[in-house]
């Protein structure tokens, strides 16, 4: 006898990285996107000057103001928020597109931005908060990284105790001190997340079949 194969779906979830600047969200993003065909990441527009080794299309959508405003004034952005005095986004088209295909998107974005696709699309999104080991280490992280000027690391370090208050509106807390545990962390709310029932389309008629009653 031919065995049946119930299938069920699942929605996309939208998981949001947000941290003090340094902290690591850009490198365990990285890590994620490696190993999982079923995440895509958010790439954002910035008015922000491309760093070095930066790519237009990649890394960010690099845009002018002018760009910018017509995008946030046309409803193609999803959230917007100034950081560090740039303007940041998060176009709306191919997130709406994967959330639909059943794929996750991986979202870096601050405090700001969580909380405006939090309120848009409260059961979609998961959200995940890092944190350094410590203010000293985040420093020097800034510091290493060597892509900005002592002038934007101060200016990262004296917002980071602002960004840090804002921990206790995630639903999820990494301390970032060894890059590969923090990634074994999110990878593991990241399975667990998929897992949610709410986000099971289909469950009904397959739970039917198994029961006999399909
Ligand atoms: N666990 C870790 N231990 C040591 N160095 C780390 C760790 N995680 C990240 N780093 C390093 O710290 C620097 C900052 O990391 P990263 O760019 O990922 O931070 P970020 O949170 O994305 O910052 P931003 O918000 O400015 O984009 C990088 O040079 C990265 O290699
Ligand atoms: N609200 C949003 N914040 C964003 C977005 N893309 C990035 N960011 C955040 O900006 C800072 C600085 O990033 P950097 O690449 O200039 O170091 C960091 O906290 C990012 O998470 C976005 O689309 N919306």
């Amino acid at each position: 006898m031919a065995r049946r194969t119930a299938r069920f779906r699942r929605r996309g979830l939208m998981f949001v990285l947000s941290s003090p600047s340094g902290a690591g969200k850009t490198t365990i993003s990285r890590k994620l996107l490696e190993d999982d065909d079923n995440l895509q990441l958010s790439i954002s527009a910035t008015t922000r000057p491309k760093r070095p080794g930066e790519r237009d299309g990649i890394d960010y959508h690099f845009v002018d103001h002018a760009a910018f405003e017509r995008m946030a004034q046309g409803g193609e952005l999803l959230e917007h928020a100034v950081v560090f005095g740039n303007r940041y986004g998060t176009p709306r088209g191919p997130v709406e597109k994967a959330l639909a295909a059943g794929r996750d998107v991986l979202f870096d974005i601050d405090w700001q931005g969580t909380q405006q696709v939090y309120s848009k699309m409260p059961d979609d999104v998961v959200r995940v908060f890092i944190l350094p080991p410590s203010i000293e280490e985040l420093e020097r992280r800034l510091h290493t990284r060597a892509q900005d000027s002592d002038e934007v690391v101060a200016q990262r370090m004296a917002k980071a105790a602002d960004e840090m208050s804002h921990y206790d509106a995630y639903d999820y807390i990494i301390v970032n001190e060894q890059v590969e545990r923090a990634v074994v962390e999110a990878k593991a709310i990241l399975t667990a997340e998929r897992r949610r029932l709410k986000r099971l389309i289909g469950l009904d008629s397959f739970v039917k079949q198994l029961r006999g009653e399909g």
